[in-house]
């Protein structure tokens, strides 16, 4: 859909003429392709230098090159300037003799999208085309090579639109040294986002310190946070740093923040105004530097509103947020991250499972999955060890009740759902630009409005109409 789009004349767009570059490496200056690119700005270089010197200038949605006949360190300097722009796409255009020849040959297969031989003649009409094709392909390869960064750096996998959305909030909050809230169900990884906050922010070499609030015994609470003196209290042998402390540098991640003790708020809410604490049992105070990271299952706004929650401390925690969907809301994560699962845990060891059959993928996609992620992992994990077959079923997933024979879908829902996935894929290629995603969908503004109004499609009005 998105190389059909990108085909299309990309001066029907309104904002402009998208940019190529054009190296020629000819040295011929014959066969000017300008007059054919409709709709797109070539900007030319002689040079690879030149070619450099332009893609410091300008940001060009694809490249093209003039290749002529080419020494073998030629041949090396251009594959180092391609291999430092992995995101910029290229068409060849190569003089009829010199295609057969073997160095040019490799050289054209292993790094352009197309080639186009000289003279165009009556081809020459495609090239703008190809262009758009391999702009499309382009913004395919940047988001898939995004996505594999996303997993190396935080382990996180998804694709849907709604996890996209926070791996961008991850990136915008990392860069500010603010307090960060996560809010989302049990499972759905708050952790691993607040430890991926933590690996790309400037504190990302000092400590990340995690607590679990709901977890502690209330009398420990004090101390745990906050550390103590030497006979603080009976049984304080010695000192002992707190987390808090501990988390000088870098950062503080308090899970389940709604289940930290009122008495205990007020000497968190000390800490996050002031950056100071005191030991339990201690007279200094002490200046700590850690970003706090909080984050809840539950609703904070109405344990605020019962009386559990303070309300400054509230609002010291919420300066930025995120919320973290559930599973269920994540179209087409669950069968990614069930074989993302399935290959860590087998690659080590000889199975005989080979993956899942198609049934177990539609039972894990009819699930709602109230534990999440967390659900998920415990349940491949099972299935891996106790299926007697070559590909896991529902029942080896426990879900025997979900598979399709028990919920074919009407019709209407596959049309319903088939609509909702277009329309959502193309607001994410076209990154939420509603002209251009309605362009894609070959609908108009307004029938894309009025779908995304019915089905729900958040953000509509916060989105780019340009
Ligand atoms: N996008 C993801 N890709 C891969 N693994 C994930 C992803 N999100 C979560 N996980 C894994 O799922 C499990 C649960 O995640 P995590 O502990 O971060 O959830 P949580 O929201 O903090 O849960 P809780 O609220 O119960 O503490 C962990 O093993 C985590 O590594």
């Amino acid at each position: 859909m998105i190389q059909q789009q990108a085909g299309r004349r990309p001066q029907q767009q309104k904002q402009g003429p998208r940019k190529v570059i054009y190296v020629d490496l000819s040295q011929e200056q014959n066969h000017d392709p300008t007059p054919l690119l409709d709709g797109w700005q070539l900007i030319k270089a002689d040079s690879l230098q030149m070619a450099c010197h332009q893609l410091r200038e300008h940001t060009f949605h694809v490249g093209m090159v003039r290749l002529g006949e080419m020494a073998n360190g030629e041949q090396d300097e251009l594959e180092q300037f391609f291999e430092q722009m992995p995101s910029l796409f290229w068409i060849a255009l190569i003089d009829e003799p010199c295609i057969p020849k073997g160095v040019l040959s490799r050289l054209v297969y292993e790094y352009f999208f197309d080639y186009y031989t000289l003279p165009l003649m009556d081809h020459g009409h495609f090239l703008s085309a190809t262009l758009g094709h391999t702009y499309g392909l382009g913004m395919l390869k940047e988001y898939e090579r995004q996505q594999r960064q996303y997993r190396e750096e935080c382990q996180m996998v998804g694709a849907s639109a709604a996890i996209m959305l926070v791996f961008r909030q991850i990136r915008k909050v990392a860069g500010v040294d603010a307090a960060v809230l996560l809010t989302g169900s049990s499972g759905t990884g708050k952790e691993l986002i607040a430890r991926a906050i933590h690996q790309r922010s400037r504190r990302h070499s000092g400590p990340f310190v995690a607590i679990n609030c709901g977890a502690l015994p209330n009398n420990l609470v004090q101390a745990e946070l906050f550390g103590h003196e030497k006979g603080a209290f009976t049984g304080a042998h010695s000192r002992k740093t707190g987390r808090i402390e501990a988390a000088a540098g870098g950062t503080l991640f308090l899970d389940e923040i709604g289940d930290l003790p009122l008495e205990q708020q007020v000497n968190l809410l000390r800490f996050l105004q002031e950056e100071t604490i005191e030991r339990l049992g201690g007279t200094e105070t002490l200046h700590v530097d850690a970003r706090v990271i909080a984050a809840t299952h539950v609703d904070l706004e109405a344990a605020v509103r019962e009386g559990e929650f303070r309300e400054d401390l509230y609002y010291r925690l919420d300066v930025l947020s995120i919320y973290v969907p559930d599973l269920k809301e994540r179209e087409g994560d669950i069968e990614l991250l069930a074989n993302y699962f399935f290959r860590r845990f087998t690659e080590d060891q000889h199975c005989r499972v080979r993956g899942f059959s198609r049934q177990a993928i539609v039972a894990m996609n009819n699930y709602d999955w109230p534990g999440n992620i967390r659900e998920l992992i415990n349940r491949v994990r099972k299935a891996i060890v106790m299926s007697d077959n070559r590909l896991i079923t529902p029942v080896d997933l426990g879900l025997e009740d979900l598979d399709v024979g028990h919920s074919l879908p009407t019709l209407e829902q596959v049309r319903e759902q088939a609509e909702i996935s277009a329309i959502k894929n193309c607001l994410l290629h076209s990154r939420n630009n509603v002209s251009s995603a309605a362009r894609m969908l070959g609908i108009s503004r307004v029938t894309l409005y009025r779908l995304m109004d019915k089905y729900g499609i958040a953000g509509a009005s916060k989105m780019r109409s340009g």
